[in-house]
């Protein structure tokens, strides 16, 4: 793993880091805020999972998550959206291709050898966060922004017992009832719509997955709130389903990292709390 800066900041340090990536088959940068700590002293991790044409930079650079990280002692890691570089596939339009990995495991083709972000996210760099950092794995929490709120929430949902806690600031929440994830899933997963559901929160849910804790904060200006976010789909669901989640439509707020940057610490606290002890 290579150290590609390191920075005093909030009384802890933020990192950017570069590694070859055997699921992806690219370097992958990615960024980790570590809070002073004592000798030996393991902390709970957030995991941020970025939207649409965003890199690890985005969030590290905007997120403004370092004080109140600092202030609860929680590790936050923030990974790129897909893979880069020479040799990879990519696509003219923003919504598909490189920096909209989708966190899926692509199954089509030119996609399939290196759009593996589920593996990514969900296994390689997990390895890697416990082996080179005072990670208590025991105690994650995981949250995102658009597409990677969706990817939070499916991870999540994926995965029972591993996350204590799960946010999101205004997820793509089906992308089986959205043009972005349509686009997505056709292209990556294929045309048999069944396919996708393991990629969809709703769907998950509909299905018998369940969250331990969801909070989900959206703006009420956000321009791709009734065309691809379909917040409503996600109240609904978890409604009919029985799963407990606080779902905040936040008046005025539009989809940008103004909006995020405002109730992160918010969302900080609120892990904090399920990842204490
Ligand atoms: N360029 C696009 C909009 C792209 C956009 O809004 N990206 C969001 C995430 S959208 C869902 O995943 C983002 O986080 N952008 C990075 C940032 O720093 O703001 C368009 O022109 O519509």
């Amino acid at each position: 793993m290579e150290v590609v800066s390191t920075n005093r900041s909030h009384g802890g340090v933020q990192g950017v880091y570069r590694h070859s990536s055997a699921e992806t088959g690219t370097e992958m940068t990615f960024s980790v805020f570590v809070p002073d700590h004592a000798p030996g002293q393991k902390l709970p991790v957030l995991w941020y999972l970025s939207g649409l044409t965003c890199t690890h930079a985005n969030v590290t650079e905007k997120g403004e998550y370092r004080a109140a990280c600092a202030q609860h002692g929680v590790i936050f890691v923030a990974p790129d959206t897909s893979p880069r570089g020479e040799g990879v596939p990519d696509d003219e339009a923003y919504d598909f291709g490189q920096g909209a990995g989708f966190y899926v495991d692509a199954a089509q083709q030119p996609w399939a050898q290196h759009f593996r972000m589920r593996a990514y996210v969900e296994a390689e760099l997990p390895a890697i966060v416990a082996a080179r950092f005072p990670a208590d794995m025991e105690r994650q929490g995981i949250t995102g922004h658009s597409m990677g709120g969706h990817g939070a929430l499916t991870v999540a949902l994926r995965n029972p017992g591993r996350f204590r806690s799960v946010s999101a600031f205004s997820p793509i929440v089906s992308p089986l009832n959205c043009p972005w994830g349509e686009k997505a899933m056709t292209g990556y997963i294929g045309e048999d719509r069944s396919a996708w559901r393991e990629y969809d929160a709703c769907a998950l849910i509909e299905d018998g997955a369940r969250l331990p804790a969801l909070l989900v904060d959206q703006g009420s200006a956000d321009g791709f709130l009734e065309s691809q976010l379909k917040t409503q789909l996600l109240v609904e669901t978890c409604e009919k389903a029985g799963q407990s989640a606080t779902i905040r439509m936040q008046e005025g707020y539009d989809h940008s990292y103004y909006f995020i940057s405002t109730f992160m610490p918010e969302h900080v606290d609120w892990h904090a709390t399920h990842l204490k002890g």
